[in-house]
């Protein structure tokens, strides 16, 4: 089942064309990565699909209500110097939190310590944000989209500036909400994310898409391939842009 279906999309800013002719289908259940160069037009495609903004050709057309769709953004508007705890983030993102005087209701809590624990941060309820590891506040963030019990999670760069080790974990946990989740993530850690993707979408304005079942991917995320080296890898070819040659 098609969740989204994108047709003939084209998107600029300010005259400037950023996508073009974009078709793509994501299925229900899908682990789809979206990787491409910086400034290829991946943030802006995640934007459409949220209607943060409006395509200005072709259309987006959703199987799900908006409510379905669950966002982790690149930045984070959140100072982690402000002294809130990894619970109170997590409740920032509880659909049906009312605010109350004296704080959140009991139902509120438990939703908001369910989704810790679906992440295993249960423990770190109560640390400070700031204190905790890029990979452990990640890992909250996930949280906070999760509480508002989303059927497609859409995440924009999850692991920019983790470690590797730190990298596989947030895309171990990925993997295990995609038993329930339908997953779309934009990336750079390619060498990682497709050892855990389902299909990937190589944006640069235009999109290659690319499906992984079936394909071997042992790949050694110790080595920084490049994107077309991965994707030739794979034993498929891309038209990413860079000097390779395609
Ligand atoms: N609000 C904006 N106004 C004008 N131009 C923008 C705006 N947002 C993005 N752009 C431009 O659109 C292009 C695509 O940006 P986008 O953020 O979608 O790329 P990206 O593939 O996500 O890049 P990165 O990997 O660096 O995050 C870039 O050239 C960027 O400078």
């Amino acid at each position: 089942m098609n969740i989204i279906k994108i047709k003939d999309l084209s998107f600029s800013y300010d005259k400037v064309n950023v996508l073009e002719n974009i078709n793509l289908e994501i299925k229900k259940g899908d682990f789809l990565a979206i990787i491409g160069p910086n400034g290829g037009g991946k943030s802006t495609l995640l934007k459409l699909i949220l209607k943060l903004k409006e395509p200005q050709k072709g259309s987006i057309e959703k199987s799900l209500k908006e409510e379905s769709f669950g966002y982790v953004p690149q930045n984070t508007n959140l100072n982690i110097d402000f002294p809130i705890t990894a619970l109170e983030v997590v409740l920032m993102g509880h659909i049906g939190s009312k605010r109350k005087l004296f704080g959140y209701s009991k139902e509120d809590i438990a939703c908001a310590m369910k989704s810790l624990e679906q992440v295993g941060m249960q423990e770190f309820a109560k640390s400070k944000i700031g204190n905790l590891s890029g990979g452990q506040r990640q890992r909250v963030f996930i949280a906070r989209a999760l509480c508002a019990n989303p059927q497609v999670m859409l995440l924009d760069e999850p692991t920019a500036s983790i470690d590797v080790k730190g990298q596989k974990e947030v895309y171990e946990l990925l993997a295990k909400l995609n038993e329930n989740i339908t997953i779309v993530v934009v990336s750079h850690d390619i060498s990682v994310l497709l050892n855990y993707a389902k299909s990937v979408a190589h944006v640069n304005k235009n999109l290659v898409y690319h499906k992984l079942d079936n394909v071997e991917k042992n790949i050694d995320d110790s080595e920084h391939l490049c994107e077309v080296e991965l994707l030739s890898a794979l034993g498929k070819k891309s038209s990413c842009g860079c000097n390779h040659g395609y």
